[in-house]
């Protein structure tokens, strides 16, 4: 099982380097087979010791150059950081980031050896239209992307229960990581209000292979009671 924790703009490094620190002593029983993956804020990126993966939640394709606001491979490769977060629905909806952009920082940071999330997920407007329409819509995110990538882990989460406190229900996760889990053979992530209360329920359903939390994960013991779930 995977455990991710997207910290998004929550965090500096001095609060970050004290949740490392407790999660290093509560990891020492982690399950062998499990991963732990953190993405914290950029500015807390560094070299950490324990049993996880830092990751970055975002990054511009290029190694460096003029592209004020950015951090690029130059930035990332001075702490050691080979996993990265493309495609969250914040940095399509928020920042936007069009599928284009998505895939070239795809394209780019696969020809680097990066292991990616790549993250999909539906609005509730089109949740609302059917599973079929989800479907054409989850897969229409894959444009551009090489899901034959052995470093590739999706993530897929309905936007709709991103930060709300409600995660969707059991059966329609349960459809939706079993239909896309016909169009690739790589980890499938759940996100979307994952937090210590759903996390059995959640862990327990055929196709998922974790979970990318967002709120839950925040605080370490949250984060820490899910991963010995
Ligand atoms: O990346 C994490 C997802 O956006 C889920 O966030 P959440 O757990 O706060 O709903």
């Amino acid at each position: 099982m995977i455990f991710a924790a997207n910290f998004k703009m929550n965090h500096t490094r001095a609060s970050t380097k004290a949740y490392l620190d407790a999660l290093n002593q509560k990891l020492a029983s982690k399950r062998s087979e499990d991963r732990v993956f953190i993405f914290p804020p950029s500015t807390a990126l560094d070299h950490y010791d324990g049993d996880f993966t830092i990751g970055a939640q975002n990054a511009y394709p290029e190694k460096n150059g003029a592209f004020t606001g950015e951090i690029g491979l130059d930035q990332l490769d001075e702490f050691g950081i080979k996993t990265i977060l493309i495609g969250h629905s914040e940095r399509r909806d928020i920042l936007g980031e069009d599928q284009a952009l998505i895939a070239q920082k795809f394209s780019y940071f696969k020809s680097k050896g990066f292991e990616i999330i790549y993250c999909i997920g539906e609005a509730l407007e089109v949740r609302e239209e059917g599973e079929d329409t989800v479907m054409v819509h989850l897969l229409s995110q894959f444009k551009g992307i090489d899901l034959a990538y052995e470093k590739l882990i999706i993530a897929y989460e309905p936007i709709w229960a991103i930060g709300t406190g409600r995660s969707a229900k059991v059966e329609e996760i349960a459809s939706t990581h079993s239909t896309l889990k016909k169009h690739f053979d790589r980890p499938l992530l759940y996100g979307g209000s994952v937090k210590p209360a759903n996390i059995k329920e959640i862990t327990a359903i055929e196709g998922v292979d974790g979970v990318l939390v967002g709120s839950a994960s925040l605080e370490v013991e949250s984060f820490t009671e899910m991963i010995f779930c």
